[in-house]
């Protein structure tokens, strides 16, 4: 048996096996000790191997999901070895042999389908990368069957896997740039991937699904490689892959979405984030696609028009509304349940929760179509979506019973009724049975004793048992009985009868659980063969809980429809941050709505104010409404009007990259440098305190430089909050700077916070104010205030950090003269027309001269 682990192991080396051993999965060698650690299970040994005995540890099979989710989370990937014959048929054979067993599956992060091992409220991706100068992207959700692709270049690719999150990504061999699991490079070759994909849908060209880069194709048919790979067999749902058109979402870098916490918490989680603060959907799919929606907002302003007419249509429509959200409320997940069934690891549970979703969405269809002149055309377009799966629905519903059970071997499913041959089957069954009970009260007569029980178990099946004091006349050869077994107080009994009774019970049982497992398997094809057309009204009911919960949180939350356009404005009147208000609120405190206008003429705002007074939520929650905004979403504001933003940037508050050894100056700067080559006059730029990881004249140049760099060179919106005060002066120079400052009072000695914003710049800086707030001891802030007071004294009369800076010339003034080459210009001067071949000859010798000073 250990030669047989061995075989299977050297077919998975870089997997923990799972070898199947009756009821439970045995792990063996390095795997046990690895796998008992992770889980905490108890390590134990089982015979030798080369004379060292084998660790060895195990999980039932009944509850390995469980074991194999922490598994997975503790970052391994996990092969499972089945019994692939019946051990009978193993042990009729001649020899010592023992069963055959196979992997029959690869279980990775990015390769789960059983909902015990997904996070409901989240998309499953499992991305491949084809780098290069031209990077391909593909990715896909098994657990519900999306597959995409996008070219881009390789920091776009940087930008795409942050908002994608992928549970694992899949890289050529010897790729190191983040961590991914390692696949051969030819599998990433476009040629081959080609002719995986056409083979894999069925078609001669892929031209039908879209325009595709190699490099695209290239990563698409690695991914799909792989997931055949692991899936030894079965045949994961996937639909065809959809290009991603370049320039049609919002671009927003990782550290970005880090800034801004769209999908993600502080904490890394979906906690804490924009995502989980407005999710309002009643569906695990919606919650799904909300967050796809919030992590890739859209640019064409007439498509996020559609959005935000089907928001405004159930905000106006609110009865509606609410019989939609109690509807979906009992929407089951059926697009995973899809992705269970196509996989082949399924429940009849999953029939029956595509049985119930999809008379679900033919209810909620039918209620939505009635025709009306205001009917939004997104609403029209997603009702097109719905599948007509009325006769499945039907088939269904005859088939099966309303609960049928979680294990498709318990029988009991199909519905009586359904199949004449099934209900004789246990007709047969029960009457055994009544048979059985009858046999029980008979025997009870013959022998004469009154507690004779017929009992069934999995060893006997079915048996006579008495208590041991009453086994003895019952032993004599002429009672009729035949002893089995002789426990500690009860003896057990077979007979001829029993035994026919018993072969007949079990017959028809066998018999009655095949056709019933026939008609399961029967009903499965039947849902798959119409796939496509479920996973598109999945899609349909997602978008429609999406718009539905945006509009109840509208509607409740007092939000307001943006107007969003191809122009470049960015106009917010009364704007709150909503993860920000929410936590306020909580503290019974109101929130302090404000005004933000990017116009033309200050498109950029340069913002001051105390610590604390809320320049970073101010700086936040411009960008997140623009977030909201081209996602399809009404915004926390009383009106707002954005031209569309083709990328945001936020940089708030640098943290340290210790795990990329990078310091807290050096993280700003290379984020800054992003931006600076990045952005365009079309992009939104968020800077915080820019510059404040170094000294403070460093800083000030820095921040100086760059905000002359945004207001001269890039032109986009921006709002810039600084701690430096000096920088106010560039108001002077720089005709489309504007000030503002997050207001605060001193009253009888405290500060307060007011969090208004108001034009002009903060007349001081109040850090000690907050210092004293923050409970910095009385003698150290007297001190303080005393180094303050000479500080200052000093700035004024030599003009501060500031000084002779007034008359820098303007930024771009002087462009950077283009450095003379001595080589170029002695040999520009050259006419070959004019010079004799002596001549030539020294200007060579007078140029390797020249070479040869520069390089020393
Ligand atoms: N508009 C507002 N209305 C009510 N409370 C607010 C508002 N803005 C901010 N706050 C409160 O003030 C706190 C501090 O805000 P924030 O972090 O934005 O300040 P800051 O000026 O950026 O501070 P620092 O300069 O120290 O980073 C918030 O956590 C919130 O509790």
């Amino acid at each position: 048996m250990i030669a047989q682990f061995l075989t299977l192991k050297a077919e998975a080396p870089d997997c923990l096996l799972f070898f199947r051993m009756g009821d439970f999965y045995e792990l063996f060698f390095e795997d046990a000790v690895a796998a008992a650690a992770t889980l905490d299970i108890a390590l134990t040994k089982r015979g030798e191997h080369d004379g060292v005995p084998i660790p060895m540890c195990g999980v039932p099979v009944h509850a390995a999901d469980n074991y194999l989710a922490r598994l997975i989370k503790g970052g391994h990937r996990v092969a499972i070895a089945e019994q692939v014959e019946d051990p009978a048929v193993a042990r009729a054979r001649p020899g010592k042999s023992i069963v055959a067993r196979a992997i029959t599956r690869v279980v990775t992060p990015g390769t789960l389908t059983e909902a015990g091992l997904l996070e409901p409220k989240r998309a499953n991706w499992l991305a491949a990368i084809a780098p290069g100068p031209q990077t391909g992207l593909a990715w896909c959700d098994l657990s519900t069957g999306a597959f995409a692709t996008r070219a881009c270049t390789p920091d776009e690719a940087t930008a795409e896997l942050a908002r994608l999150a992928p549970a694992e990504l899949i890289a050529p061999e010897g790729w190191k740039d983040s961590p991914a699991t390692p696949r051969p490079l030819p599998e990433f070759s476009a040629q081959k991937g080609e002719a995986r994909l056409k083979s894999r849908f069925a078609v001669v060209t892929l031209d039908g699904f879209g325009a595709f880069t190699p490099s695209e194709i290239a990563a698409a048919g690695a991914l799909l490689a792989y997931v055949e790979a692991t899936a030894k067999g079965s045949i994961p749902l996937l639909s065809p892959p959809r290009p991603e058109l370049p320039g049609s979402t919002m671009a927003i870098d990782a550290a970005t979405r880090t800034s801004l916490e769209l999908t993600r918490g502080p904490g890394g989680t979906r906690a804490g984030s924009l995502e989980a603060c407005i999710d309002r959907t009643v569906t695990a799919a919606g919650a799904r696609q909300l967050g796809a929606d919030l992590a890739a907002p859209l640019t064409d302003a007439p498509q996020i028009a559609a959005r935000l007419d089907l928001v405004a249509w159930f905000c106006e429509n609110a009865v509606t509304r609410i019989r939609t959200r109690e509807a979906l409320a009992a929407m089951p997940d059926i697009a995973r349940a899809l992705g269970r069934l196509a996989v082949g690891r399924w429940t009849p549970r999953d029939l029956a929760q595509m049985r119930d979703g999809l008379a679900l969405s033919l209810a909620l269809k039918a209620a939505l179509s009635a025709p009306s002149l205001t009917t939004p055309t997104l609403l029209t377009d997603t009702l097109a979506r719905f599948g007509a799966h009325g006769s499945l629905v039907e088939a269904l519903r005859r088939a099966l019973v309303p609960e049928p059970p979680h294990d498709p071997g318990a029988g009991g499913s199909i519905a009586p009724g359904y199949d004449a041959a099934l209900d004789a089957l246990r007709e047969t069954a029960r009457d055994g049975r009544t048979a059985v009970l009858g046999l029980e009260t008979r025997l009870r007569e013959q022998t004469g004793v009154a507690a004779l029980k017929i009992r069934h178990n999995g060893v006997l099946g079915y048996h006579i048992e008495v208590a041991a004091r009453f086994a003895d006349p019952l032993m004599a050869a002429d009672s009729g009985l035949i002893h089995r077994q002789t426990l500690a107080g009860v003896v057990r009994f077979g007979s001829v009868d029993l035994a026919a009774l018993a072969s007949t019970i079990a017959q028809a049982g066998d018999h009655a659980l095949a056709a019933e497992a026939a008609h399961l398997e029967e009903l499965r094809s039947l849902i798959l063969a119409e796939a496509a057309a479920i996973a598109e009204t999945a899609q349909a009911l997602a978008r429609l809980d999406v718009a539905s919960a945006l509009a109840d949180l509208a509607a409740t939350e007092n939000w307001s429809r943006p107007k969003v356009d191809a122009t470049t404005a960015f106009h917010i009147e009364s704007g709150r941050h909503p993860v920000v208000e929410a936590a306020v609120k909580a503290a019974r405190n109101p929130f302090v709505a404000n005004d933000c206008d990017l116009s033309a003429d200050a498109r950029l705002w340069l913002v001051t104010g105390p610590n604390m007074a809320g320049k970073s939520t101010f700086l936040r929650q411009n960008a997140l409404i623009a977030v909201l905004a081209q996602a399809g979403s009404f915004v926390p504001a009383r009106a707002a009007h954005i031209g569309v933003v083709d990328r945001l940037f936020s940089r708030v508050g640098a943290a340290d990259d210790l795990a990329q050894g990078r310091s807290t100056f050096m993280v700003e700067m290379v984020e800054t440098a992003a931006i600076l080559s990045g952005a365009t006059s079309c992009s939104l730029v968020i800077l915080d305190e820019v510059g404040r990881g170094t000294s403070t004249y460093d800083g000030l140049a820095i921040a100086w430089a760059v905000l002359e760099a945004v207001h001269d060179d890039l032109q986009c919106r921006c709002l810039f909050a600084t701690h430096y005060h000096e920088l106010v002066q560039l108001k002077e120079r720089l005709k489309s700077l504007a000030t503002a400052h997050v207001t605060a009072r001193e009253w009888k000695g405290d500060l307060v916070f007011l969090h208004e914003v108001k034009p002009g710049a903060a007349d001081k800086s109040y850090g000690l104010a907050v210092a004293r707030l923050a409970g910095v001891p009385a003698p150290v802030l007297t001190r303080a205030r005393g180094v303050l007071a000479r500080l200052e004294a000093n700035r004024d009369k030599t003009g501060g950090l500031a000084a002779g800076l007034s008359d820098l010339p303007l930024f771009g003034a002087h462009p950077a003269e283009p450095a003379t080459d001595p080589l170029r210009a002695k040999l520009a001067a050259i006419d070959p027309d004019a010079i004799t071949p002596r001549e030539a000859l020294d200007l060579l010798a007078d140029l390797k001269a020249l070479m040869g000073e520069e390089q020393a």
